[in-house]
C-alpha cells in the first residue's frame, strides 16, 4: 500500500484536469468489473485520457489483489518467524544437523539411487513395474518443478544459507518446494504400493509433513512453496496412476529401445 502513495498523491496533484477526473472514474469502475482500460471508449479523448495502465492498476487494487498481498505478506512473516535453523546462529541453530539430515532424505539423488538399485536388485516382474514407473515418477517430478519454479522465479528467502547439495540451476528458485512436491508423491506412492503395517503408514504421512516444515524452518522455503508444493506433488501421484506403465507396455518400450 505504501507503493501506491506516490501514485494516488500524482493523481491527487491533477484534479483540475477533467480528463483525468474521468478517466480515473473509468478506470476505478472498469477495473473493478474486470474490464480493460479501454473498452468502450470510442472517442479519441476517452483513451488519450487514461493513466499509463500501471498506474491505473496500483491506483485501483481489486479485492483479490489485496487479499494476495496480504496473503504474501502473512507468508513472508510466518516464514521468516519459523525459519529457527536457518544458520548455527538460529535460535534452532543446534537442530540444523537434524534438519539437513531430513533434507537428504527428501532429496532426488537418494530417491533415484535407490530406485535404480533397488530395480537391479528386483527379480519379480511386479517389483520391476512398481520401481520404473517410481523412476519415471521422480523424474517426471524434476521436470514439471524446474519447468514452474524457472516460470515462477520466486527467490528462496533471504533468510537462506544456500548451502544445499547437488542442485540444477533453478533450484535457485524456491516455488514450489521439490522436496515437498517429491515427498508427497513418494509418500502416496509408497502408500498406495507397498503392502505396510498402520504404524509404518503412519510413519510415512509423519515423515511427508517433516520434509516439509525442515524446509521451512532450515530457511529455504516459504511456507506457501510448501504448501503448494505438497498439492503440486499429490497431483502428480494422480498423473502417474493415470499413466501407469504395465508390465507388458514396458517390455515393449524396452524392446522399442533396443531396435534403435
Ligand atoms: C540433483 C537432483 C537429482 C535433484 C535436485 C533436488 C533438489 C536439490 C531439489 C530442490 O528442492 P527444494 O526446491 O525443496 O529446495
Amino acid at each position: 500500500m505504501a507503493l501506491n502513495r506516490p501514485l494516488m498523491q500524482k493523481a491527487a496533484s491533477e484534479p483540475s484536469s477533467p480528463r483525468h477526473r474521468g478517466a480515473g472514474a473509468a478506470q476505478l469502475d472498469g477495473h473493478s468489473l474486470g474490464l480493460r482500460r479501454d473498452s468502450g471508449s470510442s472517442s479519441g479523448a476517452g483513451s488519450a485520457a487514461c493513466l499509463p495502465e500501471e498506474d491505473c492498476m496500483k491506483l485501483n487494487p481489486s479485492l483479490l489483489g489485496i487479499a494476495l498481498r496480504s496473503l504474501l505478506a502473512i507468508d513472508l512473516w510466518m516464514s521468516k518467524r519459523l525459519g529457527v535453523c536457518a544458520t548455527e546462529e538460529s535460535s534452532w541453530g543446534s537442530a540444523r544437523p537434524i534438519m539437513k539430515l531430513i533434507e537428504v532424505s527428501g532429496h532426488g539423488l537418494p530417491w533415484i539411487g535407490g530406485t535404480l538399485y533397488s530395480l537391479y536388485k528386483s527379480d519379480s516382474a511386479a517389483g520391476q513395474e512398481v520401481l520404473l514407473n517410481l523412476l519415471l515418477a521422480l523424474i517426471l517430478d524434476l521436470i514439471l518443478v524446474g519447468i514452474v519454479k524457472s516460470l515462477v522465479r520466486r527467490r528462496r528467502p533471504t533468510h537462506n544459507k544456500m548451502d544445499m547439495f547437488a542442485t540444477f540451476s533453478v533450484d535457485r528458485f524456491s516455488f514450489p518446494s521439490g522436496h515437498a512436491t517429491r515427498a508427497a508423491m513418494g509418500g502416496r506412492f509408497f502408500l498406495n504400493h507397498l503392502v505396510l503395517a498402520v504404524p509404518l503408514r503412519i510413519l510415512v504421512v509423519l515423515w511427508v509433513f517433516i520434509v516439509g516444515l525442515s524446509r521451512v524452518m532450515l530457511g529455504r522455503h516459504n511456507v506457501t512453496d510448501v504448501v503448494c508444493g505438497f498439492i503440486m506433488g499429490y497431483l502428480q501421484y494422480s498423473l502417474v496412476e493415470y499413466m501407469w506403465l504395465s508390465s507388458a507396455n514396458l517390455q515393449r518400450l524396452l524392446e522399442l529401445c533396443r531396435f534403435k
